[in-house]
């Protein structure tokens, strides 16, 4: 097991939101086991309080990690969300201060596209108002406003990791599907590119939204959009909640246009299972709630446990930072017999001389260098013989532009 600068004991993790088990014996495999394991969220406030002698942190979408909480994080290494979107993390702060931010992109794909196919057939069938009734003592037996989705149109908005893999499984059940995206994708089978949301939103029978949250989705579907849906059609969402305008779509369905609706993310989400579900939506017989648990399987949730796991320990063992959503990917070799300096500075004209400088003044020698940069910073790691780690190291912590340097034993 490679030995770093810190006593492995002494590397404090905090996982929130009852991150999956295989997240804990991961990270205890890789020699990590000063973990701290929650199964609720933490506030802002209680983040401030807690996040001062943390190294790692693992969060799923419901915490918050604001430039308040950054400010706080003396001595936080990386970030890993244990989930796909990273939108509740403030990736800007993170990175001005030379913070890693993980996450998985792909493992709960396949469990959002299967939840997303099945209420599209429930939907079609009109089964949530059939059993409510039925709870209720009702018996709705009738095939009014009841299809088979085999020949519907179904239109996705964002043809990235989860809308590919719906388009491959709705064809499957012999569904025509059509898509629009902000990007030209190459289309699987026998799926079609359409140009415009609002051209998509009048030809499709189902249309399902699968973007991410930025600043171009936000409320892209309000009353406008939903008055352009096709009548008797059915709205999906299971991407972020700022991305539909709830009110317009409580308006829209008592006025009976839609056949039905599938939310599964919202605008405000309960903190916790303790707290109440406050929503329009709660009304209406014909609209499936689901508590954000698209990707909420035994099977994606134990993958992304493994996956985050690892990639913060590597972070942590070597300075690879490859995948990371805001940092320069840098993909290192093992070290045997050297010590590894890992140097995180602004990217500004000038910090590599002075870090150069500091090796060939000093007389020391690089066994291996790279560097990658984004924007913002710049990640230059340093093998050297291990006897001028210590002297290398604090030298580079007084380059100017330094954001912060670690060394790897
Ligand atoms: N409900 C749940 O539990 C889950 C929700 N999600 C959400 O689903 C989102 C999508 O996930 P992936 O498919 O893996 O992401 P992805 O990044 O692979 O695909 C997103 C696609 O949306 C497109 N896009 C971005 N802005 C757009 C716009 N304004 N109009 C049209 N297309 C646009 C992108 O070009 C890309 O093709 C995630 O960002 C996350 O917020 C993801 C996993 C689980
Ligand atoms: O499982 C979660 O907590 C969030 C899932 C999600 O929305 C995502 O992966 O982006």
């Amino acid at each position: 097991m490679a030995k770093t600068s810190l006593d492995k004991s002494k590397i404090k993790i905090l996982l929130l939101e009852g991150v999956h088990q295989s997240a804990v014996d991961t990270l205890n495999a890789a020699g990590y086991t000063n973990i701290e394991y929650l199964k609720h969220s933490l506030n802002e406030d209680e983040l401030i309080a807690k996040i001062g002698d943390v190294h790692f942190i693992g969060i799923r979408s419901r915490t918050q990690l604001t430039e308040a909480v950054f400010a706080a994080a003396d001595k936080l290494v990386a970030v890993g969300c244990f989930c796909i979107g990273t939108n509740q993390v403030d990736l800007e702060a993170a990175t001005r201060r030379g913070i890693a931010v993980f996450n998985a992109p792909y493992s709960n794909t396949r469990s959002v596209a299967e939840l997303v196919l099945a209420e599209a057939i429930l939907l079609s069938r009109g089964i949530p108002e059939k059993n409510a009734a039925a709870h209720r003592g009702g018996w709705m037996k009738h095939a009014k406003n009841s299809y088979e989705v085999r020949g519907k149109k179904l239109g996705i908005v964002g043809y990235g990791s989860i809308g590919t893999q719906l388009s491959v499984l709705a064809e499957a059940l012999g569904m025509e599907v059509y898509f629009c995206d902000v990007v030209s994708k190459l289309p699987l089978g026998n799926a079609v590119q359409i140009p415009s949301l609002d051209e998509l939103l009048g030809l499709c029978d189902i249309v399902s939204l699968h973007v991410p949250e930025t600043l171009s989705t936000r409320n892209m579907i309000r009353a406008e959009q939903l008055d352009k849906m096709k009548n008797g059609s059915i709205l999906i969402n299971a991407s972020r909640g700022s991305v539909v305008d709830i009110d317009a779509l409580a308006e829209t369905l008592r006025s009976g246009k839609l056949l039905g609706a599938a939310i599964d993310v919202f605008p405000v989400e309960p903190k916790s299972n303790d707290e109440e579900f406050v929503s329009p939506l709660r009304e209406f017989d014909n609209v499936i709630l689901t508590p954000h648990i698209g990707g909420s399987t035994v099977e994606a949730q134990q993958n992304i446990g493994i996956e985050v796991g690892e990639k913060l320990a590597t972070y942590s063992d070597n300075g690879t930072s490859v995948s990371s959503v805001n940092f320069p990917e840098v993909a290192l070799p093992s070290h045997p017999g050297q010590h590894r300096l890992l140097h995180i500075h602004e990217n500004v004209p000038g910090v590599m001389s002075e870090i150069n400088t500091v090796f060939s003044d000093n007389g020391i020698n690089i066994c291996g260098q790279y560097l990658r940069t984004n924007e913002t910073i710049g990640y230059v790691v340093v093998d050297v013989n291990k006897d001028y780690s210590e002297l290398a190291l604090e030298k580079l912590r007084s380059v100017k532009g330094t954001v912060r340097c670690r060394v790897l034993f």
